[in-house]
């Protein structure tokens, strides 16, 4: 198992690997996480010693939006920008076919919006995060507030092991747009497209984290120091 620092260590690796992609007058999606705080450092090192000069910038989430914002990037929505060349995002799990679960960061909604309004999408992670099929990591859904008990008493019937996400203070965790999370304990997810499905289609869901044929390219930072980069 790695230390923490270790783990940090093959982060930055793999986002300074994503950010050698980045060329000027491309327009960028900046996902969310601690593996994209890396990816920002290695933006702003672009810019500011290759010259990088993009045509626009959007993030999925506030958090991000601040940490660009402060290294003197200007900050795009997603409907000021009609299509975007390229995402570059964190992930929770990847599994084999470059399918992944993503939202452990709450930010899932957005970040599925910013990526599939995106020509490419690269995945940024450590090998800790990649696994045959999608297990190891609760399945986040955000959901309405209005309908969450019903959700969770849908959950429950399925025997998905629903659990309300909570924040640092013990409260439901509240998502950028108001709704909460409730995390499903499956594991594995034994069929990901069946469940994607079905959560799709299902009222009261507003998002979940099971990105299916999302991320075209997935960059893994490797313990032995050899990055791999695996292509769709
Ligand atoms: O989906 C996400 C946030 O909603 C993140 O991309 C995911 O949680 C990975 O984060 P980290 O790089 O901190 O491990």
């Amino acid at each position: 198992m790695l230390s923490e620092a270790e783990q940090n260590k093959l982060k930055q690796e793999a986002a300074n690997q994503a950010a050698k992609q980045l060329v000027s007058g491309m327009t960028l999606g900046v996902g969310t996480g601690s593996t994209v705080k890396y990816f920002i450092d290695a933006l702003t090192r672009r810019r500011d010693e290759d010259g990088l000069s993009l045509a626009a910038i959007v993030t999925t989430s506030n958090r991000s939006k601040e940490a660009l914002q402060a290294k003197g990037f200007k900050v795009s929505g997603l409907s000021d920008v009609e299509l975007l060349d390229l995402t570059v995002d964190g992930a929770d799990r990847v599994d084999r076919h470059l399918d992944g679960i993503k939202g452990g960061g709450g930010a899932l909604t957005m970040e599925k919006n910013v990526a599939t309004y995106s020509r490419h999408c690269t995945w940024i992670v450590d090998e800790s995060k990649v696994v045959d099929h999608l297990s190891g990591f609760p399945l986040p859904v955000e959901v309405l507030r209005n309908t969450c008990e019903h959700l969770y008493r849908k959950f429950a019937d399925e025997n998905l092991e629903p659990e309300f996400r909570k924040d640092a203070d013990g409260r439901r965790f509240m998502t950028h747009y108001g709704n909460y999370i409730i995390d499903l304990h499956v594991d594995p997810i034994p069929v990901p497209a069946g469940l994607a499905l079905w959560l799709d289609t299902t009222v009261g869901v507003v998002e979940h984290g099971l990105f299916l044929n999302v991320a075209d390219k997935v960059i893994i930072a490797h313990e032995d120091g050899h990055i791999e980069t695996r292509t769709r």
